[in-house]
């Protein structure tokens, strides 16, 4: 049996081909665009390094409301022998560059350009008196009772970023503080990754959607719910379109109308050993191998380049396929362990696993030692590990209350209280 490890090299290998690896499409950045297609800016990945087109702040800028002074004209300022500057008229953030004169304090505000001349600003509750006049003309001083340092509260040209300087790298998955920092240089518009197109079919005679009206042994189907969920949350296009039949001639037709237009296929459930086995049934001979990896859940597994036929006499096309095993904690354990690190990888993401960490595990339990086993379970307010819900890959409302996958590599059978293990965050 290949380890979970191999498997998963073989998936990233699988996708690395896909279409979408290098294609980009130029995303706005304005906040209309944003608002008016919320779907066009989820998990986006930016396709090249972005070079700031111009500094950022643009100009040297005051960081307080305040007075805007040459610092050597308040040396000798002391509470005792306060220095008295004469008022010079106001400048608010927006106002044009000015300029400022030894011996005179401008009244500033937070934003505005600090006026050539001056090298510091001291804030309005440092200022005698504390708050500013008005902007009438008649000639008024203010005092200061320390000395303040060159450059303070001056926020510098260039200080964020330079004009010129790398902004963004290619893999950043772009979040409110890079679209900001995008805006705020002055771009219109960032080069994105091409989603990846995922056809997503869930399979089953049994399956049908939720809300019809179920015959006895007929189920709902969680699985196209929960794989769509996943795939978007990591940035994929998702067309989900499930074969409701376990005739390998119905799953055929579905693909031969909707291959063409998607770059990978995932297919859920119709793997394992059953009399009918839909997916093994149908695309075993279109190319698509069937194996067992050594984890648990998620045994049984398929992947391949499938031949797919087209509809209506079309050409068959060449389209990698994914089948994951049906129980639904199988299904979305497998989507964590190959098919979310495959397709961050395919999109072109930085960060392309689950942040691994180790915790100290709170009770004692069994695992098969053939298999890598992944227990979902919760981080305790004490930092140690509880296990939610048993082995079983049914258990969909215990992985629905779980943080964690927790990791019990092969060759361990038994754990125990205050053992350490790895383990996935999967709540973000
Ligand atoms: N004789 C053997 N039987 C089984 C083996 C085996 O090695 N030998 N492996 C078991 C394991 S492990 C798994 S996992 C499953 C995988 O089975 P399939 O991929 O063929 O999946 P199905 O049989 O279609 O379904 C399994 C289970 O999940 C339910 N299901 C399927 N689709 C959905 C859906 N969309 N929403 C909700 N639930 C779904 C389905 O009704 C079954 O209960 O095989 C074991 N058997
Ligand atoms: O591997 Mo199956 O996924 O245990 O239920």
């Amino acid at each position: 049996m290949r380890t979970i490890e191999e498997h998963r090299r073989e998936i990233i290998a699988l996708l690395g081909g896909v279409a979408a690896t290098g294609e980009a499409e130029e995303l706005s950045v304005s906040a209309t665009e944003m608002a008016a297609h919320p779907e066009r800016y989820a998990q986006r990945i930016l396709a090249t390094d972005l070079i700031a087109p111009s500094s950022l702040p643009a100009f040297d800028n005051s960081q307080m409301d305040g007075y805007a002074v040459l610092s050597s004209d308040l040396a000798t300022a002391s509470t005792d022998a306060p220095v008295a500057l004469t008022v010079a008229p106001r400048i608010a953030a927006g106002d044009t560059f000015g300029t400022h004169a030894p011996g005179t304090a401008t009244p500033i505000m937070t934003g505005a350009p600090v006026p050539e001349g001056a090298d510091a600003v001291v804030q309005i509750e440092r200022a005698d008196p504390p708050a500013f006049f008005d902007d009438d003309g008649v000639t008024r001083t203010v005092a200061f009772g320390e000395a303040v340092p060159t450059g303070q509260f001056v926020r510098a040209a260039g200080s964020d970023v330079g004009e010129g300087d790398v902004l963004l790298t290619v893999g950043t998955v772009l979040g409110p503080a890079h679209f900001g920092v995008i805006a705020g240089t002055g771009a219109t518009s960032v080069p994105v990754r091409r989603r990846v197109r995922v056809l997503l079919v869930s399979t089953g005679h049994e399956i049908r959607e939720p809300g019809s009206a179920l015959e006895p042994g007929q189920i709902f189907d969680a699985n196209s719910s929960a794989l769509t969920a996943a795939l978007l949350a990591i940035g994929c296009a998702v067309t989900p379109v499930p074969c409701r039949s376990d005739d390998a001639e119905d799953l055929l037709e579905l693909l031969a109308q909707e291959a063409a237009a998607v770059d990978l296929i995932v297919t859920v459930g119709g793997v394992s050993a059953g009399a009918r086995e839909v997916v093994r049934d149908a695309l075993g001979p279109l190319g698509v191998e069937f194996m067992k990896v050594a984890m648990q859940p998620g045994g049984p597994q398929g992947f391949g380049i499938a031949s797919v036929p087209g509809a209506g006499g079309r050409a068959s096309v060449d389209r990698p396929v994914i089948s994951l095993p049906g129980n639904p904690v199988s299904a979305l354990v497998s989507f964590e362990a190959f098919l979310r690190p495959a397709l961050l990888t395919a999109s072109g993401a930085r960060t392309t696993s689950r942040e691994l960490r180790r915790g100290v595990v709170a009770e004692a339990f069994d695992s098969p030692p053939n298999h890598h086993q992944l227990r979902r379970g919760l981080v305790r307010g004490d930092g140690t590990l509880e296990l939610v819900g048993g082995p079983s890959s049914h258990l969909l409302h215990s992985y629905a209350g779980s943080t964690v996958l927790v990791h019990v590599p092969v060759g361990v059978s038994s754990v125990s209280a205050g053992d350490e293990l790895d383990y996935w965050r999967i709540d973000g």
